[in-house]
């Protein structure tokens, strides 16, 4: 499938979730602890700033001016406010989806530091025509966090979901054309690793070690 270009009716965006507490991760907000000198949501928006049009942070209002300070000199991205905090992130994934104009987004956490924008690409591929391309890896659930929607569809069936006071982030595939992305074709585009998330300090800690291990073997 060729790509129609930035001006094109194919345009893509990314949506950065952040609008969480980072409960286990302590004190700090997680989306702007620094990995290595960048702050995570750094990392994830500078990763998918090559393979999207339009990038959309979805967060509450008290985080923007400390993820604009984080974002700062980069990619320009616009925020999308949850209109109701602590909704849970399928929620945040609606809000952040309106403040798009793009027909399909690729939604990623903030806490995925290794969000690979290869895979991502192919993500953009695999949905296009469906409603969604959704990674699963073996022995894992729907990583849909790091999926792609089609705009439209996916805030239907969020809405739809939370009609129904189902918050769980699984519950809009119910309602979607999807397919799913298994962990072999994964592999072909991009290491497991993509999917690792970070929720605690000791999680930070082995994400860095596992950046300065890459940058050893360069
Ligand atoms: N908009 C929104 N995003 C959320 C919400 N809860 C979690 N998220 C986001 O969803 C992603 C995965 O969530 P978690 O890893 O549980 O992050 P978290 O809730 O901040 O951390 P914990 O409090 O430790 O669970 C992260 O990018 C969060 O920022 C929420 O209530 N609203
Ligand atoms: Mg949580």
């Amino acid at each position: 499938m060729v790509r129609q270009g930035r001006d094109g009716d194919d345009v893509r965006a990314g949506v950065v979730l952040a609008g969480g507490h980072s409960t286990r991760f302590g004190d700090e907000d997680k989306s702007v602890a620094p990995l290595a000198g960048t702050p995570m949501i750094r990392r994830v928006v500078d990763r998918l700033e090559p393979i999207v049009d339009d990038i959309v942070v979805n967060c509450r209002s008290e985080q923007v001016p400390r993820i604009e300070a984080a974002l700062e000199g980069g990619p320009d991205a616009s925020f999308a406010i949850d209109p109701v905090d602590d909704r849970g992130p399928m929620a945040g994934i609606s809000t952040g989806l309106r403040e798009t104009t793009a027909s399909y987004a690729a939604v990623v956490a903030c806490d995925m530091p290794f969000v690979d924008p290869a895979l991502v690409d192919h993500l953009f591929e695999r949905a296009d025509g469906r409603d969604a391309a959704v990674p699963r890896l073996e022995d894992r659930w729907y990583q849909t966090t790091q999926a792609v929607y089609r705009v439209d569809a996916m805030i239907d069936a969020c809405e739809r979901a939370l009609a129904r006071d189902e918050r769980r982030i699984v519950a809009p595939l119910d309602d979607l054309e999807f397919v799913v992305v298994d962990e072999e074709e994964v592999r072909a585009h991009a290491p497991l690793e993509a999917f690792e998330n970070v929720n605690t300090r000791e999680e930070l800690a082995e994400a860095r070690e596992r950046l300065e291990t890459a940058r050893d073997d360069e």
